[in-house]
C-alpha cells in the first residue's frame, strides 16, 4: 500500500522520497482522482507538523510591493504582468516603468507609515542593467536598448536598490539576476554582492515555477533553466543574502513534477540554509496565454495538498506561506490549517495576480489579520522579513510596530 507507507513516513517524521510525495499529493496512485478521506488525513498530519515546528503563531509582514517595470520580452506563457517593451517607446502604452526617483518617494512614504519591507520584482526591461560598468559591456549589443529610446528611464538595478534601501529590500529574483549579468562573464555571486553593497537584503525565490526542464520548456522556454535557477540562488547565498523559495503550480505539470520540485528546493536548502520560507503560488489563469489556450488553475483539493505536502516534505524550511492574493480570504485562511503558518504581507498594491485576472485585492490591514487569525484560534504575529523579529499583535489600534519608523498606527485610516 504505497499511500499508507508514505503516510506512515510522514507521520513518523521521516525524510520523504519523491515517490512518497507523489503518493501524498495524489492521495494514492492506486485511486483515480482525490480521495477525500485520505486527503483529510494528509492535511491533518501536516497541520500537526506545523504545530510541532512553529507552534500556533500566524506571522505576517508590513510590506509594500514596488515593482519597477512591466516591460518584458521573456514571454512566459503563464504571465500577464509583462508588456512588450516596444510599447514603452511612446506615451500612452499599457504598462509602467518607475524611475529611481519614484521608487525613492514610494519607499519614503511607506516607511513613514510604518512599513518594514519593500518587495520589488520586475519585468526584464531592455534598458535595465546592473550598473554603469554593465551598461558599457552591453552597449551596442542586441541585449540592450538605451534608456533614451523609452519614455521612462528605470535607471540601473543598483540605483533602484539604493533608492529603496530605507526599508528592508526584498528584490531581484534569479531571473532578474541573470538579466543583470547578461552579456558578461560575471557570476551570480558577483552580481548579488554588488546588489548587497547597494542595500539589497533578501532575494525572492520566484522564477522557480516548476524546477523541471520539460515543464519549463512548455511554460517559460526563454527563462533560465533549472540549473540556472539553482546557481543563481547559490550565488545569493554566497553573497550572504537570505532568500525565499516558491513553486508556481496548477498548470501543465503533474504531481511527479511537483514532487521533483520540492526535492530540488530541499536539496538547495541542505546546501545553503538561507531559505526562510516556501511559497506555493497557485496559477491564476484567466488573462494569461496559457489560460487563453484552455489551461485552468489548481482545484481547491490540489491547493490544500500542495501546502500540506510542502510542510511535510520540506523538513528544513520552517515557514510555509499562504498567499491571500492567490487564494483569497477563505481558502487563504484554510491553508493555515493545512500546514501553512505565514500569511504573507499587507502589500498595499499588487499587479502580478491582478493582471492575470485574480480578484482578491491588493491590500490587507493589520485589523483584518487580527480578526481572521483569531477566528481560527491562532495568534496574530507581526514579523520582520527574515523572521528574526516577532511581535504579537493584540490590543488595538492594530498597526505595524517593527518598521524603522513604525509606531503602531494603522497603515491606512480606519483599518
Ligand atoms: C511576474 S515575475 C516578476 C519577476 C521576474 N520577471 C521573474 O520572472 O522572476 C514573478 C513571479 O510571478 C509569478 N507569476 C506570474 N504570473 C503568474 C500567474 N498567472 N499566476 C501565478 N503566479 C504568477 C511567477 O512565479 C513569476 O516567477
Ligand atoms: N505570495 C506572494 C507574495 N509573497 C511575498 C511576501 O509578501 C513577502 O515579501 C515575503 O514573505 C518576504 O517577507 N507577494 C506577492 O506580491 N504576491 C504573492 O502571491
Ligand atoms: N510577487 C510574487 C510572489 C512572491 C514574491 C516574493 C517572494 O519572496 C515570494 C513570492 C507573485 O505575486 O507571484
Ligand atoms: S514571469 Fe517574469 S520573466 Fe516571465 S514574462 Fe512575466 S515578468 Fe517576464
Amino acid at each position: 500500500m504505497p499511500f499508507e507507507n508514505a503516510l506512515g513516513s510522514a507521520r513518523d517524521g521521516d525524510r520523504l522520497t519523491v515517490d512518497e510525495a507523489v503518493e501524498l499529493l495524489t492521495t494514492g496512485t492506486d485511486v483515480d482522482g482525490i480521495d477525500t478521506e485520505r486527503k483529510d488525513v494528509v492535511l491533518g498530519t501536516a497541520d500537526a507538523r506545523r504545530r510541532e515546528v512553529v507552534g500556533d503563531d500566524v506571522t505576517f509582514v508590513a510590506n509594500i510591493n514596488n515593482n519597477v517595470t512591466t516591460a518584458c520580452d521573456v514571454g512566459c506563457l503563464f504571465c500577464n504582468f509583462k508588456d512588450a517593451p516596444h510599447g514603452f517607446k511612446n506615451e500612452g502604452g499599457d504598462g509602467f516603468t518607475k524611475t529611481v526617483e519614484e521608487s525613492r518617494e514610494t519607499v519614503a512614504e511607506a516607511r513613514e507609515r510604518g512599513v518594514y519591507e519593500v518587495c520589488s520584482v520586475s519585468g526584464l526591461h531592455p534598458a535595465l542593467v546592473l550598473d554603469d560598468e554593465h551598461r558599457e559591456a552591453v552597449e551596442g549589443s542586441a541585449e540592450y536598448t538605451p534608456a533614451g529610446d523609452f519614455v521612462d528611464d528605470p535607471g540601473t538595478y543598483v540605483d533602484q536598490i539604493r533608492a529603496m534601501n530605507d526599508l528592508h529590500v526584498h528584490a531581484v529574483t534569479p531571473e532578474e539576476a541573470e538579466h543583470a549579468r547578461r552579456g558578461t562573464e560575471r557570476t551570480y555571486r558577483d552580481v548579488y554582492e554588488n546588489l548587497a553593497d547597494a542595500g539589497l537584503d533578501t532575494v525572492p525565490g520566484t522564477a522557480a515555477e516548476i524546477l523541471v526542464d520539460e515543464v519549463r520548456d512548455v511554460i517559460c522556454p526563454n527563462k533560465i533553466d533549472t540549473d540556472g535557477w539553482m546557481d543563481a540562488m547559490r550565488g545569493a547565498a554566497e553573497a550572504g543574502l537570505g532568500t525565499t523559495a516558491t513553486i508556481m503550480y496548477g498548470h501543465v505539470e503533474n504531481a511527479h513534477h511537483r514532487a521533483l520540485h520540492l526535492k530540488r528546493v530541499r536539496d538547495l536548502q541542505d546546501e545553503t540554509d538561507v531559505i526562510t520560507e516556501f511559497v506555493p503560488l497557485s496559477f491564476v489563469h484567466e488573462n494569461t496565454p496559457l489560460g487563453k489556450r484552455g489551461v485552468t488553475g489548481a482545484s481547491r483539493a490540489e491547493d490544500e495538498l500542495m501546502i500540506a505536502v510542502s510542510r511535510l516534505f520540506l523538513d528544513n524550511i520552517e515557514n510555509i506561506q499562504s498567499s491571500w492574493v492567490k487564494y483569497g480570504d477563505e481558502l487563504g485562511l484554510r491553508m493555515l490549517e493545512c500546514g501553512a503558518n505565514d500569511f504573507m504581507g499587507t502589500l498595499l498594491s499588487e499587479e502580478i495576480t491582478k493582471r492575470a485576472g485574480g480578484e482578491h485585492g491588493e491590500f490587507r490591514s493589520f485589523g483584518w489579520y487580527v480578526e481572521k487569525v483569531r477566528s481560527i484560534d491562532r495568534v496574530p504575529v507581526e514579523r520582520s522579513t527574515d523572521y528574526q523579529k516577532h511581535r504579537v499583535v493584540d490590543d488595538p489600534p492594530h498597526g505595524p510596530a517593527l518598521g524603522p519608523d513604525a509606531d503602531g498606527t494603522p497603515l491606512l485610516d480606519g483599518t
